[in-house]
């Protein structure tokens, strides 16, 4: 590996991950339908007591397919990294000459209403089955968030392994929120890379208590349950010398 593409690696590693959780999560909150789908796959693949494995991955079909709808809609390199042509030749009937640099225009290419049925719609059940449009190796040039050829992201096997990882586990615990009072910005700052304009607030709601340390928690409500249970309630006082926030359930 030479020298070029270990500086790729160490710039394109971490801004570009964090940009596409940060669409997919805009997306997810934007289709609260589609986050109930993957609420539920990780229900039945992950299940209630286990936490997300990276053997859990390559069964969440559904999430896998959220998150390629993500980067046909969102690719964060949305022009490539430019290209030069070691060779003249001709593509699409146009003649490319020797050393030119070319530019692919990926994020035109995924929207193009010729090859996309409906291509605005955020729709992961085109990546569901049989369109063929699944593969990210940048072999499909009508797909390609990962660029192709020689030059194709040297990421792709650890995003295709992070990406759903990190997500499952997000998604599994908790729904995800706006604030109350605000609404979702789509709006896209483009740059080599493509992220959202305005940064994605979401409030984490847990789906459910869950505590896998043991099951004795009737045992617990049942020891505390005597004439001291509503004094035991006296410790939520001493909350008021802890708050970060001064609040106290004293105070008016
Ligand atoms: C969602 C995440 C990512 C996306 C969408 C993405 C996309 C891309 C694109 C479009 C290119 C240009 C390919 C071309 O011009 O044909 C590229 C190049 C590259 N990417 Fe990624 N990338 C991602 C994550 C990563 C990560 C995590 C790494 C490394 C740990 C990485 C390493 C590289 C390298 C080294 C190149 C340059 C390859 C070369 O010039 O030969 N990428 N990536």
């Amino acid at each position: 590996m030479n020298e070029y593409k270990q500086q790729n690696i160490v710039v394109a590693g971490p801004d570009t991950i964090s940009i596409t959780i940060e669409w997919v999560m805009t997306e997810i909150m934007k289709h609260p339908n589609i986050m109930k789908e993957v609420h539920k796959e990780l229900e039945k693949v992950v299940g209630r007591n286990t936490q997300v494995e990276e053997y859990h991955t390559p069964k969440l079909h559904y999430l896998n397919a959220v998150v390629k709808e993500t980067l046909r809609l969102h690719p964060v390199g949305p022009i490539l990294i430019p290209h030069r042509s070691s060779e003249s030749c001709i593509v699409g009937g146009y003649t490319i000459p020797k050393d030119t640099n070319v530019h692919v225009n990926v994020w035109a290419i995924q929207r193009d209403p010729e090859i996309w049925e409906n291509p605005l719609e955020f729709k992961p059940e085109r990546f569901l089955s049989g369109t063929g449009k699944s593969d990210c190796s940048g072999n499909d040039f009508t797909y390609m968030p990962f660029g192709s050829g020689r030059r194709v992201c040297a990421g792709i096997s650890l995003v295709e392994r992070m990406l759903p990882h990190v997500l499952a586990s997000m998604l599994h615990l908790f729904e995800w929120r706006l604030p109350e009072g605000t609404d979702l910005d789509l709006t896209e700052k483009f740059g080599i890379v493509m992220k959202k304009a305005t940064p994605l607030i979401a409030i984490p709601v847990p789906r459910w208590i869950a505590d896998s340390r043991d099951q004795y928690t009737k045992e617990r409500l049942d020891a505390i349950n005597n004439e001291f249970k509503l004094y035991r309630f006296h410790t939520k006082l001493n909350c008021a010398y802890a708050c970060p926030k001064g609040l106290s359930t004293e105070k008016r």
